[in-house]
């Protein structure tokens, strides 16, 4: 039997991550893109003359999106969608995805604004979708009947908290997490870092990105209250450093970590657990989600991001290079798409899960 699709709107239509979104709705088997939205700059023009010189994909536009208007991000415009994806800049995302919310629309954001909200979840796809159970939660307490936020993690997060998720449910709580990031230049938006200052360069500085890797890890890691309307934070000490670094997409990230128990586990106990590692969006078989969660590399010099952020269309994350740390117990390399696992993807996963677990009845 053909279930009907929900009718989607996409709002930051015609950014980095709105043409992901773009690419990864246009067939989809649950959702029909219906309405699109962006700034005053594209509002009126249909799509792909909104994104005329600024479509960067190595596809071409969707024909079946090509003509579709852009409009204003209002309520009024979007009230008859089921489901909104937001791509939209922080700034606008302040005030718009409260209003949507208000209106009884359900909101899936990538902006940073609602991540540490104490009602919204945040949500890695891979790790941790059981931090939807706050939703019946926000809906009382802002006093609707299906409007709510959900929201998907930075994306230098979003690479990092699967395999962390991974062994602190095997092997308990972690004590300690280094993370070192070299962050492709897409994470910063079209058109971003300027060509001069990134050519044959490393910037070490990406504003705000290294609090919010630690703030968002914690709570990622802690768990909902039994009765579903606390975040409770997991003490775990996360220390970042982030780069910029001359790669289009797909963010690297070297992590040392230590862990509670004594002794710790074994190299080969922690690959084991890091290859056999399974997530809900694989058991419910949401759309988006890939084969193997955690692709874990014995190659000596993988996960490499020009090899292999496309594998698994960007969903899954890799690790690589799991070793001893002679000052925690054990580092490893992770590789993950920004643009894709890190931001679209996990929304539009977030979204088959949520359907999935009856979130969008
Ligand atoms: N790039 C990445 O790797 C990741 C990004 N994010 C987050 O996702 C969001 C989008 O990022 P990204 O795609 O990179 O950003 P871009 O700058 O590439 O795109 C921003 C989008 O927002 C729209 N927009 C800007 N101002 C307004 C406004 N006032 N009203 C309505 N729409 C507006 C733009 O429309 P127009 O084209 O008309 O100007 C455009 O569609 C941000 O919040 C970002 O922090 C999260 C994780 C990873
Ligand atoms: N700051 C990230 C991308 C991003 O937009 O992050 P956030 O959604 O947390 O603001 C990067 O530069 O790679």
């Amino acid at each position: 039997m053909q279930l009907t699709k929900q009718k989607v709107g996409v709002l930051g239509a015609t950014g980095t991550v709105g043409q992901r979104f773009i690419l990864l709705l246009a067939q989809h088997p649950n959702f029909k893109i219906h309405k699109l939205g962006a700034s005053s700059a594209s509002v009126g023009k249909v799509y792909k003359d909104a994104v005329k010189g600024r479509w960067k994909q190595v596809v071409g536009i969707p024909e079946n999106i090509a003509s579709v208007p852009v409009l204003e991000c209002t309520v009024e415009n979007f009230k008859d969608c089921d489901i909104v994806f937001s791509g939209l800049d922080s700034g606008p995302a302040s005030t718009i995805e409260p209003a949507f919310r208000k209106a009884e629309l359900r909101v899936f954001s990538n902006a940073k604004n609602f991540r540490l909200d104490e009602q919204c979840p945040l949500v890695v796809p891979l790790a941790n979708d059981s931090h939807f159970g706050i939703l019946p939660h926000q809906q009382k307490a802002q006093g609707l009947q299906k409007g709510f936020i959900v929201t998907n993690a930075n994306c230098s997060t979003t690479g990092i908290i699967p395999p962390l998720k991974a062994l602190q449910d095997a092997f308990g709580s972690l004590d300690k997490v280094v993370v070192t990031t070299l962050q492709a230049v897409s994470g910063a938006g079209y058109p971003g870092v300027s060509s001069f200052d990134i050519h044959d360069n490393v910037v070490p500085y990406i504003s705000g990105e290294e609090e919010k890797i630690e703030a968002e890890t914690m709570k990622m890691l802690g768990s909902l209250s039994s009765d579903g309307t606390q975040f409770q934070k997991e003490p775990v000490t996360v220390s970042a450093q982030c780069n910029r670094v001359p790669v289009l997409d797909g963010h690297t990230e070297c992590v040392s970590l230590s862990f509670k128990q004594r002794p710790p586990p074994s190299i080969d106990q922690v690959k084991e657990v890091l290859r056999n590692y399974t997530c809900e969006a694989q058991k419910l078989k949401a759309h988006s989600a890939p084969a193997q969660a955690i692709v874990v590399h014995e190659e000596e010099d993988r996960p490499q991001p020009r090899l292999d952020r496309d594998h698994q269309n960007g969903a899954c994350v890799h690790v690589g290079r799991v070793r001893k740390c002679p000052v925690f117990d054990v580092k490893f390399v992770v590789l993950s798409n920004n643009v894709m696992i890190g931001a679209a993807t996990s929304s539009v996963m977030n979204a088959e899960i949520a359907l999935a677990q009856g979130y969008l009845n």
